[in-house]
């Protein structure tokens, strides 16, 4: 069906009515199917999988399957992000950060920040101890909360999320804070706020402007709004510090590395501004603390509904790295297993999500489509990963082993977790060192198991990232 010899029109989808566009018929099928990438896969079973969707003013193409996808993310036409108006004028019309640039800081910025990151702690030997740090907290903390009981309850979603904001921001700003830290317990509320407002499609307000002044309350615009100043506002004063205590010498973090460009006598590039440093962090933020949170999330969720699996991983944790030091990542080349736990896990999130948006560059064709200059293209990953009839069988069962060829691991063109091509993501390597070790940490001291009274169940929840519904699992020390 994907036949790209003869030029067509524009992608076909539901009917555009005025104003609305096809904002109706999409939220009739998103009212019985739950769930937005639901909806769109059915929509493309009847249209096709490049669909036309007009949403309010927001004209916007979604792309369906692993083939189209493909075609897609590897476009040079298509490798534009929003401009500002997609989300709002007032908040990231003048920002320049990484998700939403032009195409020339994009660039510098990027190649800045992947070099750097690599300084600080995407080299293997930092990160791995960095990680395995946040991991043994997160070990600690669950073993103080047991005291002197067998057992534990937790909310199991909620365990990740400040060691994995911490991870990050250990190598962009040097620090990590507890819990109980005022400062992270500020800056986790700004991002739940902010990560509720919108969605990888844009927010209400943003498919109809109108509302943010008919209802701004509840369209989502004033929390969108308080919740970004407030972020602004954070990563400045954090700047502002750094800026204070910056030896040009001796960097201590990546936004140090940052002030020393701006400070240089060379001649630098123009797209480096205080403004462009403090955007990438919230960049950085939106697009790398939630993902990573939400895909440990699953991963824990179907490992507590597949003690089967567990096992298995912790045979291969107590063979490889026994008892008596913690995990690191040195160790994964002897673990595919668990390797494959992350992978099932980066399925379970993926397979449920929209990646960042795109925008066209120029006029192009996409799957013999018309696409027309600034409207935005954005992939469906279902039909990759998680559809009935795609490249897994039973997908919808956490299987591991589904990666595994002769005690290799194997992974489908259709895995894409973190897209391709030219945007691909910028903190894969952190992502899956992140998953992986405290997969790893947790499962070699502790058992996970159902609440009986309170079994999980398989529903997520949509956000700006898909995330299972709040989960309780029984955590029990391992007896060896
Ligand atoms: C499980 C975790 C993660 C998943 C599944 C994930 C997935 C993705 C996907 C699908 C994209 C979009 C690719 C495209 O538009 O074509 C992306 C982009 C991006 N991600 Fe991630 N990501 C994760 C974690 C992270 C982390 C930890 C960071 C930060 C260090 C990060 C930073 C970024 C950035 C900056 C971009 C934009 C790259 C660009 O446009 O050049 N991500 N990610």
């Amino acid at each position: 069906y994907l036949d790209t010899r003869k030029p067509k029109k524009f992608p076909p989808g539901p009917k555009w009515w005025p104003i609305l566009g096809s904002a109706p018929q999409i939220s009739n099928i998103q009212k019985r199917t739950k769930h937005l990438v639901y909806a769109t896969t059915e929509l493309s079973k009847k249209y096709g999988p490049i669909l036309g969707l007009k949403v309010g003013t927001q004209v916007i193409v979604v792309v369906n399957g692993p083939a189209a996808n493909k075609e897609f993310l590897m476009s040079e036409d298509l490798a534009g992000r929003p401009l500002g108006e997609f989300f709002d004028k007032r908040t990231w019309g003048k920002r320049r950060g990484i998700l939403l640039v032009d195409e020339l800081f994009w660039q510098e910025q990027r190649r800045f920040f992947l070099k750097q990151l690599r300084e600080f702690g995407f080299g293997t030997k930092n990160m791995s101890t960095l990680i395995e740090e946040e991991a043994q907290e997160l070990i600690a903390y669950i073993f103080k909360s047991i005291a002197l009981n067998d057992s534990v309850i937790f909310n199991v979603q909620n365990l990740f999320n400040l060691h994995i904001l911490n991870s990050l921001w250990k190598m962009l700003a040097g620090v990590r804070y507890d819990a109980e830290n005022k400062k992270m317990r500020e800056l986790q509320a700004i991002l739940n706020d902010l990560f509720r407002a919108v969605s990888m499609v844009g927010a209400t307000f943003s498919h109809f402007p109108i509302l943010k002044y008919l209802a701004p309350e509840k369209s989502g615009y004033n929390v969108y709004v308080r919740s970004h100043q407030c972020l602004w506002k954070f990563l400045r004063k954090e700047l502002a510090y750094h800026k204070e205590t910056n030896v040009p010498d001796s960097p201590r973090d990546v936004i140090d590395v940052y002030l020393n460009v701006l400070n240089s006598s060379e001649e630098i590039a123009g797209s480096f501004s205080e403004e462009q440093l403090v955007a990438t962090c919230m960049d950085m933020f939106m697009a790398g603390s939630e993902t990573t949170s939400n895909t440990l999330s699953f991963g824990f969720l179907y490992l507590i509904l597949n003690p089967s699996v567990q096992r298995k991983a912790q045979e291969e944790i107590d063979r490889v790295v026994g008892k008596d030091r913690s995990p690191s990542l040195n160790d994964r080349p002897k673990m595919p297993y668990v390797e494959c736990v992350v992978m099932e896990s980066l399925r379970m999130f993926a397979g449920r999500a929209f990646t960042v948006p795109h925008r066209a560059l120029r006029d192009t064709y996409l799957c013999g489509y018309r696409i027309p200059k600034d409207v935005l293209v954005i992939a469906n990953l279902y039909g990759c990963m998680l559809e009935e009839g795609c490249a897994y069988e039973n997908p919808e069962q956490f299987i591991p082993e589904r990666f595994l060829k002769d005690g290799k691991i194997y992974l489908p063109d259709s895995f894409m977790p973190f897209g391709l091509g030219k945007h691909r993501c910028l903190g894969e390597s952190l992502a899956r060192a992140n998953i992986f070790l405290f997969v790893a940490g947790l499962l070699q001291k502790f058992d996970f198991n159902i609440v009986p009274e309170q079994p999980p169940t398989t529903e997520w929840a949509d956000g700006i990232t898909p995330g299972p519904k709040p989960f309780k699992a029984r955590i029990t020390p391992r007896k060896f």
